[in-house]
């Protein structure tokens, strides 16, 4: 269970406010227009940026001062933030130990990672050798390596095409199931929040709406949300 509890958020004037708890094994999205403040509040979250006010809870217990590498968190970035001179097994491998000296254990876990998201052919390969879909995969790994149980998407998967797009979203969705993980994911779009997120958050005009059921809110939309879908 994720609480954020009367979080206040300043950056050069901009504020951003968000007051609620998110149950275990959810997948929340969060959606609202640019600039609102949708990747800000995933960064307070995973600790790269400091509150003003207010505290984040994980199962109740106080994460606002932990570093972010102490908190029971991995981030998935827009841009998948692999080492070009690091081999697919490399960059996955992070995830687990900085150093790279995985035990076997760890051997194996990373091998059942590649495995998940498709890639046990092209281990040994940089990503400069990959696609763009096949660099989301190992971003992804890496993250799943992790076993941390709050993940954070950053507009995960945005610079593939709609299919493409479509099938790591379903990949990420059945692999947060598989791992009962909870998961904020900021989307620009609408259908991504219906493909995954259980509940949307909707991030606009200073404030983080409480996550309601994604179905029940995109049919019946706030005034909030009808402004950013322009409906
Ligand atoms: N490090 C920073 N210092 C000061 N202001 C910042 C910083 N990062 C972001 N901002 C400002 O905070 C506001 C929220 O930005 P943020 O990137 O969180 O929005 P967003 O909803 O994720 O937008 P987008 O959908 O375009 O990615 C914006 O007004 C932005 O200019």
């Amino acid at each position: 269970m994720l609480t954020l509890e009367k979080l206040e958020i300043v950056l050069d004037g901009f504020t951003l406010n968000a007051d609620f708890t998110l149950e275990q094994g959810r997948n929340l999205a969060l959606i609202g227009p640019s600039g609102a403040g949708k990747s800000t509040l995933l960064n307070v979250i995973a600790g790269f940026l400091r509150p003003r006010s207010g505290r984040v809870l994980w199962q109740g217990e106080d994460i606002t001062d932990l570093p972010p590498g102490q908190r029971p968190i991995s981030m998935l970035f827009q841009d998948n933030n692999l080492f070009p001179h690091l081999t697919v097994t490399q960059n996955i491998g992070l995830g687990i130990r900085p150093d790279l000296r995985l035990n076997a254990a760890e051997r194996a876990y990373l091998h059942d990672a590649l495995e998940r998201v498709g890639l046990a052919g092209m281990a040994g390969r940089k990503p400069g050798q990959l696609s763009g879909g096949q660099q989301s995969r190992v971003a992804l790994a890496r993250v799943l390596v992790q076993r941390k149980p709050l993940v954070l998407l950053d507009e995960p998967f945005s610079a593939l095409g709609p299919a493409l797009k479509h099938d790591m979203l379903r990949l990420v969705g059945d692999l947060m199931q598989e791992i009962g993980g909870t998961m904020l994911m900021v989307s620009h779009e609408p259908e991504d929040a219906q493909m995954i997120a259980d509940v949307t958050s909707v991030v606009a005009q200073g404030t983080v709406t409480a996550p309601k059921p994604t179905a029940a809110l995109f049919e019946n939309p706030p005034k909030v949300l009808r402004d950013y879908l322009g409906t």
